[in-house]
């Protein structure tokens, strides 16, 4: 009797899921997009936490037409098949996936891809986006329009000398420590200095460097409270987040699953606790540290965010708790992870490239003696290769490889084969991983680095590339506010850090070129997490030399 339930419900499913296959697939037709088929439920978690792990075994194996049917609907696949392998397949820069639980239409056209991202209200915001990023509450990203207004004024010039002078700050206490300590530790002291950096220019706490917040936390230990709980629990979230984010609660508890994911799922149950605190001590310092009678704000994002939670304001924004919660969790995970692991690769690819070590030295000495923490108007202007070398970074390691949009009922394209009819339920993916290493853009040398392509030969001003085609923080209405302040911070960072030392890969041989290779491989095998980065940061072994 059970076993008959069971097999009629599963062939019913089945029977379901081949009419939504047929069912997308003639929606698919009426995109005149090049499609292609593939048998995979894209959106199973067992699938997109097993494939990753499989994959990599079988891909030398199976024939391409198979293996693409496999890559194209895992996560971060535009990085690893970036050099326009797939679009070269299927026949097309922007093509369609057809799957029996959903149509993903994957854009690298840049024009195409810019209409896309302007037609905010065409193309919005989609059910993934919100089960991704809406795990500690609503944000700027579900609710737009009301917390952009709110959120977006405090990331402008305002807070861009805080962030300057802090970056410079921590960076000149990194370097201190890493010539110190040749190893493993590079990568995860650029992850303390975001977390401190946004501490201070966002939440207004300072907090003086310490290496590798962000790796080795999995003890079961107590891992305090606050702000700085709430920070090492982001930083965990963010580097395990497919994990975190779609294996439920309840099996993460389980007693037979590793300590780590145990660890995430304490840590996650306590985020509400830590951001009440976090908000509670904010007010407190309102109420203790301004004297009665002076303005009691604080002109940071917390205070901000408790200004608009106690009252609705005339203009009639105003914040819920859940959304304060929410807020904070894409505040300080977007600021934070994109920033880190920008400066991150930029590290790993001047210690492979030291050539370019020079090139940015060269500019760096005309400055003063140092960089000045107190003079960002000054020395952010006189920076354009360090400037050149993190858009260089970004080109090539584009932290946020594409943006996800959905198509909101019926919408019109025009492309330069005619109109595409999109239907919903479709995700719409712009990629600019896929249009950054794209040679018909880029030049023939586009898989490789050279920040001097940034500038103009003639007026050896930094240029602006052609439209559309340079896309790390998005475009449209919803480009990423937070832009200029990864700006600053990584050029306060980066000169910092070079302006005195050298950056050297530590060789397992001796051999420079043998170490030099072990980085590129290194970076090849990037995973897309919460935004991409290297496999295991720890493995970058360098050395500083001043
Ligand atoms: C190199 C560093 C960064 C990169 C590459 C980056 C990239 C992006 C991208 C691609 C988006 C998505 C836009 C879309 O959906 O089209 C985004 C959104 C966002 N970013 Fe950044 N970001 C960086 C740094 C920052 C910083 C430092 C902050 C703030 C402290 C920040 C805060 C945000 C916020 C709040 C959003 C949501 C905006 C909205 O939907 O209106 N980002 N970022």
């Amino acid at each position: 009797m059970i076993l008959t339930i069971i097999s009629g419900t599963t062939t019913i499913y089945l029977l379901y899921k081949l009419l939504s296959f047929i069912y997308y697939y003639v929606l698919a037709l009426r995109t005149g997009f090049p499609l292609l088929l593939s048998p995979i439920f894209a959106k199973s978690i067992l699938w997109q936490i097993l494939a990753p792990a499989v994959l990599p075994s079988i891909r030398g194996k199976l024939p391409l037409w198979i293996v693409i049917r496999l890559e194209l609907v895992v996560n971060g696949w535009e990085f690893r098949w970036r050099h326009g392998e797939a679009q070269r397949f299927v026949g097309g820069d922007t093509f369609v996936v057809v799957c029996p639980d959903g149509l993903y239409m994957w854009c690298s056209d840049p024009v195409l891809g810019s209409v896309i991202l302007q037609r905010r209200k065409d193309f919005i915001q989609g059910d993934v986006v919100k089960q991704f990023i809406g795990i500690f509450g609503s944000n700027v990203l579900q609710v737009w329009q009301r917390q952009r207004r709110i959120i977006a004024p405090h990331l402008s010039e305002g807070i861009m000398a805080t962030v300057w002078k802090e970056s410079c700050l921590q960076a000149r206490d990194m370097i201190a420590y890493l010539v110190e300590h040749p190893g493993g530790e590079t990568l995860g002291g650029l992850r303390s200095v975001a977390i401190n950096v946004l501490g201070s220019a966002a939440y207004g706490y300072s907090q003086s460097w310490s290496p590798g917040i962000a790796y080795g936390m999995t003890e079961e230990g107590n891992w305090g409270s606050g702000r700085i709980a709430y920070f090492k629990t982001i930083a965990l979230v963010a580097d395990q987040f497919i994990a975190a984010v779609l294996i439920p609660s309840w099996i993460k508890k389980l007693p037979f699953m590793p300590k780590w994911l145990r660890v995430i799922d304490r840590q996650m149950a306590n985020v509400p606790r830590y951001v009440k605190e976090i908000f509670d001590a904010e007010l407190q310092k309102k109420t203790t540290e301004i004297p009665e009678g002076k303005d009691k704000h604080n002109n940071n994002v917390l205070d901000m965010l408790l200004q608009y939670s106690q009252k609705k304001t005339t203009n009639g924004l105003y914040l819920t708790e859940d959304e304060m919660s929410g807020n904070l969790w894409v505040f300080t995970a977007a600021g934070f992870d994109t920033t880190a692991n920008t400066m991150g690769y930029a590290v790993i690819l001047l210690a492979a490239y030291p050539e370019y070590q020079e090139w940015m030295r060269e500019e760096l000495c005309g400055l003063d003696a140092d960089i000045s923490p107190e003079e960002y108007e000054k020395c952010f202007a006189l920076c354009p290769r360090v400037l050149a070398v993190m858009f260089e970074t970004l080109r090539l390691f584009t932290p946020v490889l594409h943006s996800t949009r959905t198509v909101n009922g019926i919408q019109q394209l025009a492309g330069r084969k005619g109109t595409h009819i999109l239907s919903s339920p479709m995700d719409v993916f712009v990629c600019a991983q896929i249009m950054h290493c794209d040679t018909t853009l880029w030049g023939p040398d586009a898989a490789e680095f050279n920040p001097k392509r940034w500038f103009d030969k003639q007026t050896n001003l930094l240029i602006k590339p052609p439209k559309d085609t340079f896309l790390p923080w998005s475009g449209g209405p919803r480009v990423c506010p937070g832009m200029k302040m990864s700006q600053v911070e990584f050029v306060a960072t980066i000169a910092t850090l070079f302006r005195q030392s050298r950056c050297e890969v530590l060789t397992l041989t001796g051999k420079e070129e043998e170490g030099r290779k072990r980085l590129m491989d290194m970076m090849d095998d990037s995973i897309s997490k919460l935004t991409l980065q290297v496999r295991n940061g720890q493995e970058v072994k360098l050395r500083w030399v001043v």
